[in-house]
């Protein structure tokens, strides 16, 4: 019994093995990278300026947030926040987040820039919109609350400073800085309670002020007081000072002016509930689609909405 002999593969010259050929990953994008332009925006915490990427020419929004700063206010979990809440979302009713990147002292957000700005200059401009528009803008802002609901994220800070307008005149959704992402707990259940964290006084629901604590039905309560707010051009809960208003939000003290459209008073009936589990809305997809049937939303189609031309702001 021979030992058998490994075979020996015929000896022709050996191609150099096949490196596979991955696309490069895009270098880190840096400061270097985009060229700076105006100022569009500052916060209490931020920065915003127009910038334009130097070899592609695509304009954004560029968020510049100061570290020693946001060290010094306690902020920087609200950033972590900002970031993977808008890592996780993709609608075009959102502002897009393209990259981050940090220097030694700032962080930078590459975001989408909304050209036409906030949604409260035009109720500004025009004090009041009529109900065609309110439910173009109304089921817009609603497609993107559905959406980031069904991501697990609350926004809690829903109002017309944070509604911008692009180019196209439609909704894009901003600062998520105060977002919350709803953890799936052990046995998959979303949790569904938020905490310490009070939204700008006029919007901010019941539940937050009485519990301290949001819920999806906290976003709701935001887009009742916002339609009411498109028709009316004020919002409905709003005091001399924040204790008063906060007095009238819990007491549920408002209402609705002369000529006030009876199907968008039905609608706003209908959101502006105290109790967050009775709002039109609440309790799952089953609930977003009764208050997306409700007899306001009538003529939207919500299949094409974000297809669709906005409609003339009158
Ligand atoms: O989460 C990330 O993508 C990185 C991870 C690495 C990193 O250092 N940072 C910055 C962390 C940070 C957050 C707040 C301050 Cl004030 C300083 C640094 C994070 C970061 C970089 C750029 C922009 C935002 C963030 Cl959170």
């Amino acid at each position: 019994q021979t030992t058998p002999t490994t075979p020996t593969t015929p000896t022709r010259p050996q191609r150099p093995p096949l490196t596979p050929t991955i696309s490069s990953p895009a270098r880190k994008k840096g400061v270097k990278d985009f060229e700076f332009g105006r100022l569009l925006g500052e916060g209490s915490y931020s920065t915003v300026v127009a910038a334009r990427d130097r070899v592609t020419q695509r304009e954004y929004a560029i968020k510049i947030l100061d570290k020693k700063h946001i060290i010094k206010e306690k902020k920087v979990k609200y950033v972590n926040i900002e970031k993977n809440t808008l890592n996780k979302m993709t609608h075009p009713g959102i502002v897009r987040l393209y990259y981050t990147f940090q220097d030694k002292d700032s962080l930078y957000f590459v975001l989408d820039h909304a050209k036409n700005g906030e949604l409260l200059n035009f109720i500004k401009k025009l004090s009041s919109f009529d109900l065609r528009c309110t439910q173009f803008y109304a089921a817009q802002i609603l497609s993107a609350i559905e959406y980031m609901h069904n991501q697990g994220v609350i926004h809690r800070d829903l109002k017309p400073e944070n509604l911008l307008l692009d180019e196209k005149m439609h909704i894009k959704v901003t600062d998520f800085g105060t977002a919350k992402i709803l953890e799936q707990n052990s046995d998959g259940k979303e949790d569904d309670r938020a905490n310490s964290f009070v939204g700008t006084a006029e919007y901010v629901s019941p539940e937050l002020l009485k519990e301290k604590a949001a819920c999806k039905s906290s976003d709701f309560w935001a887009l009742g007081c916002i339609v009411y707010q498109l028709i009316a051009g004020r919002p409905p809960f709003k005091g001399p000072n924040e204790y008063i208003t906060f007095q009238k939000i819990v007491g549920l003290e408002y209402t609705f002016p002369e000529g006030f459209p009876a199907v968008a008073r039905d609608l706003v009936e209908k959101l502006l509930v105290i109790d967050p589990s009775k709002r039109l809305g609440a309790g799952g997809q089953a609930g977003v689609d009764r208050l997306k049937n409700h007899k306001f939303f009538d003529d939207i189609k919500w299949d094409t909405l974000w297809q669709q031309p906005a409609p003339k702001l009158l």
